[in-house]
């Protein structure tokens, strides 16, 4: 039986409310261990640990002491890779090859991009003329933001974590994380490796428990948490930034989608398929860029749906730990009550369920687990809430469509404003379409293809802010013009 403790100024500490709560395995719903749940006390407690290691060892560290250190812990979830696998597979249920390639690399990637990022992005400087003739020289300065809570999601737990943690760090502030109730291992092991890389105490603490009235809510409405990093629902969103006004505290949020495919009739139909068949059903559709509206120009809608029905009758579902799985459960048994509403209501709504729509028989003990069909509906009218609210599970809808201006609007008709991929071989059209499209980030010809420099963050109700790459130092820094006067 595992135990996850909070990790406050270097050391992991129980409750003193004694509070806990079960964490359990969504394959088979088996207990994993017990969590304590921070209350306001250890969340002080960490807020004023954190605030107190800006004037410690770590605030007077130097650029290049603290990449050397960010890329040791880099380094070091490398070296404790299998450490990490296992314990972000027994949180999430996800197949092991599929948390192998992208959870744990990027988890580590993340901090050693973040660092190279700042310690070689310069500050801006304007000589300037005067009518005395002498000029004058203005210089920017970045310094830390301070401390900084990150709210962090179960979908995928240690890289959009570090997503955060990374970038935070390698500006010199200091980080409180509470991490989803669902998944507190990978943030806890994590806890070990800043203490083995000797980062200061203090730096990097982590505070579990839930939202409301409870770790969440005591952390994003402490008075001395500087900045809130969020990614996460969009309702969620909302209760934070109305915490994050007290005291006016920027926030960094990502959060909902309902993000289109748009596949035209002269793409590459394998690539296709095989992208719609990632980024509609990889992680079990939990991931926030993924695909839930796929719209097929009429001419190959036929043979794409065919196309895409086969792709899902392939998954292999089961334990992360067998190789051959490439689909695991949902995250929980509620996650599951929710998408199997959502499969309900499509019913309802009109849809034709081409593949899916219920609950496989898995046999032995994974049948307690948190298992769905993978999904394909058509038929549903534009307004349907399937194709207005987000599910976030392994499903999607598909529609034809006859025209660019018709399906950059369909695409476009949405609340949210995340993510797209475009399927076609004609790149002027693709740029033509990408350019019209609401939303924070396109892909063409491809999906979750991820370069770390660029601009990542959703327009509309799908966030605010951009982070990665340099575009994160507005919200992680406080920047100063100094103007010297010669
Ligand atoms: O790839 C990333 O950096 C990232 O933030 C992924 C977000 C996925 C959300 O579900």
């Amino acid at each position: 039986m595992k135990e996850f403790k909070n990790f406050i100024n270097g050391q992991f500490v129980t409750s003193s409310s004694g509070k806990t709560f079960t964490n359990r395995c969504p394959v088979d719903n088996s207990v994993i261990g017990t969590v304590h749940e921070a209350g306001q006390q250890e969340v002080d407690m960490a807020v004023r640990a954190a605030k107190a290691a800006m004037k410690g060892p770590w605030g007077k560290m130097t650029q290049a002491q603290r990449t050397a250190l960010l890329n040791n812990v880099a380094d070091r979830i490398n070296e404790r890779f299998d450490e990490f696998l296992e314990a972000e597979c027994l949180d999430t249920g996800k197949p092991q090859k599929i948390a192998a390639h992208i959870d744990i690399p990027r988890g580590a990637a993340n901090f050693k991009a973040f660092s190279e990022t700042v310690a070689n992005h310069p500050t801006e400087a304007f000589h300037m003329d005067t009518p005395d003739g002498l000029g004058a020289l203005n210089y920017g300065q970045r310094t830390p933001k301070g401390v900084i809570a990150v709210i962090s999601p179960w979908n995928l737990p240690l890289l959009l974590m570090t997503w955060k943690v990374g970038p935070a760090l390698a500006c010199g502030n200091t980080v409180v994380v509470k991490p989803s109730e669902e998944t507190p291992a990978t943030a806890t092991l994590l806890g070990e490796v800043m203490n083995e890389c000797g980062v200061p105490e203090g730096v990097y603490n982590v505070v579990h428990g839930f939202g409301p009235d409870s770790a969440g809510a005591f952390l994003t409405e402490h008075k001395d948490v500087d900045a809130i990093t969020f990614t996460g629902e969009t309702r969620t969103g909302e209760i934070i930034m109305r915490a994050a006004s007290v005291g006016l505290r920027n926030i960094s949020m990502e959060c909902g989608g309902k993000n289109p495919g748009i596949v035209f009739a002269d793409c590459d139909l394998d690539k296709a398929v095989e992208g719609t068949l990632r980024s509609a059903f990889v992680n079990c559709g939990q991931v926030c860029l993924g695909t839930e509206r796929v719209y097929v120009e009429r001419p190959l809608f036929d043979e794409f749906v065919q196309r895409l029905k086969d792709g899902v009758e392939q998954l292999k579902m089961g334990r992360p730990e067998d190789p051959s799985v490439d689909f695991g459960p949902l995250v929980s048994q509620e996650h599951k009550d929710k998408v199997l509403s959502y499969y309900k209501l499509a019913v309802e709504e009109g849809a034709t369920v081409i593949t899916g729509g219920g609950v496989p028989e898995m046999g032995d003990a994974l049948n307690a687990g948190a298992w769905v069909e993978p999904t394909i509906w058509t038929d549903l009218p534009d307004d349907a809430r399937l194709i207005k609210e987000e599910v976030f599970g392994p499903c999607c809808h598909i529609r034809p469509f006859d025209s660019e201006d018709e399906v950059v609007h369909l695409a476009n008709d949405t609340n949210y404003g995340l993510s797209a991929a475009v399927w076609t071989e004609n790149s002027a059209k693709a740029s033509r379409i990408a350019e019209q499209l609401e939303v924070g980030l396109v892909w063409i010809n491809s999906w979750f293809l991820r370069d770390l420099r660029t601009a990542f963050g959703g327009a509309k109700e799908s966030g605010i802010g951009r982070e990665g790459g340099v575009h994160g130092l507005e919200f992680y820094t406080e920047t100063k013009n100094i103007c010297i006067k010669f």
